[in-house]
């Protein structure tokens, strides 16, 4: 018996057929030669791993007050409180991501009766459903809907308490305005380094299109990001599949990018 090695050869015919199926499913106008490819890949590589260490290398007191900060900055903002149904990751601090506890529990807090500034929201959060960059945003109405997956990252079950099957945003029949995304790198020009598994990329691409089909304002893309996290621009490397962003959150402020961002942010 040799299940290892099986499974090992199981999980190489998977990987290698994932890849033929991606080369058919991307558009031509899409693709780029396989050198350029590989140079790009191995430039992103060493970049992720340049931002881990300067993440790990953070004194703890300096991320929490930039945790502080970014929240601030995007729970009083207008954009933020006027949306009414978001798309927000779950912060994973072993990841040193930047932290959105304040922002998620903001979102779920229903507004007083008597308050007519605040707009009740609906949220939804990653569910990694498989290797092969898919990834789910479902609908979640409080926090302890969630459970912690293999990589420790704390997602919802695909069926609630009452075992009813969660709302997928993806068969939603109302938009969402605006995407909390995180990510490794982000540049000034709306360039985004993600974690490496295309799970954002390929949701985004997805989303755009069901919003484009049925005539949805597109939602807004904004980015949390530490301030090591911004590199000079043109720096970070990019492929025709990466989705830019419409804005940047630091510490210091929102850096509105896209035309829409521009209207949307003032
Ligand atoms: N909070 C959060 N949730 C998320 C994501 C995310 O980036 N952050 N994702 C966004 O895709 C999806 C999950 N993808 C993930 C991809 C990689 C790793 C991770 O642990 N990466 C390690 C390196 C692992 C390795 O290369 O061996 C790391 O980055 O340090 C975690 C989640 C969906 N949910
Ligand atoms: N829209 C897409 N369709 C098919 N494959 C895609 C798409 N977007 C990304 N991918 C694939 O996913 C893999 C990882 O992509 P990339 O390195 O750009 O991810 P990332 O931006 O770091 O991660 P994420 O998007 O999860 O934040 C690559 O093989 C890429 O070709």
């Amino acid at each position: 018996m040799n299940y290892p090695c099986t499974l090992a050869k199981c999980a190489a015919t998977n990987s290698a057929l994932s890849l033929i199926l991606r080369r058919i499913l991307t558009p031509p106008s899409v693709r780029m030669s396989a050198s350029t490819a590989e140079s790009v890949l191995k430039s992103k590589r060493a970049l992720r791993s340049r931002v881990r260490k300067a993440l790990k290398a953070m004194y703890p007191i300096q991320r929490s007050c930039e945790d502080e900060a970014i929240q601030s900055i995007v729970l009083n903002s207008p954009w933020f409180k006027s949306s009414r149904a978001l798309c927000a990751y779950i912060s994973c601090s072993s990841l040193r991501e930047v932290d959105t506890s304040r922002i998620l529990s903001e979102t779920l807090r229903m507004p007083a009766k008597d308050d007519s500034t605040k707009v009740a929201k609906r949220l939804y959060v990653p569910r990694v459903e498989d290797k092969n960059s898919h990834m789910r945003m479902l609908h979640i109405s409080s926090m302890d809907d969630l459970i912690a997956n293999s990589m420790d990252i704390l997602e919802p079950a695909p069926v609630d308490a009452n075992g009813q099957e969660r709302e997928d945003v993806l068969q939603a029949n109302d938009p969402v305005d605006l995407l909390l995304l995180p990510g490794l790198a982000f540049d000034r020009s709306g360039r985004r380094l993600g974690r490496g598994g295309g799970y954002y990329d390929v949701f985004l691409s997805r989303y755009q299109e069901l919003a484009r089909g049925r005539s949805w304002k597109q939602p807004l893309l904004v980015a949390l990001s530490y301030s090591v996290q911004i590199m000079n621009e043109e720096f970070i490397p990019v492929t025709p599949t990466d989705v830019p962003i419409d804005a940047l959150v630091h510490p210091g402020g929102v850096i509105p990018i896209s035309s829409a961002a521009a209207e949307r942010l003032g």
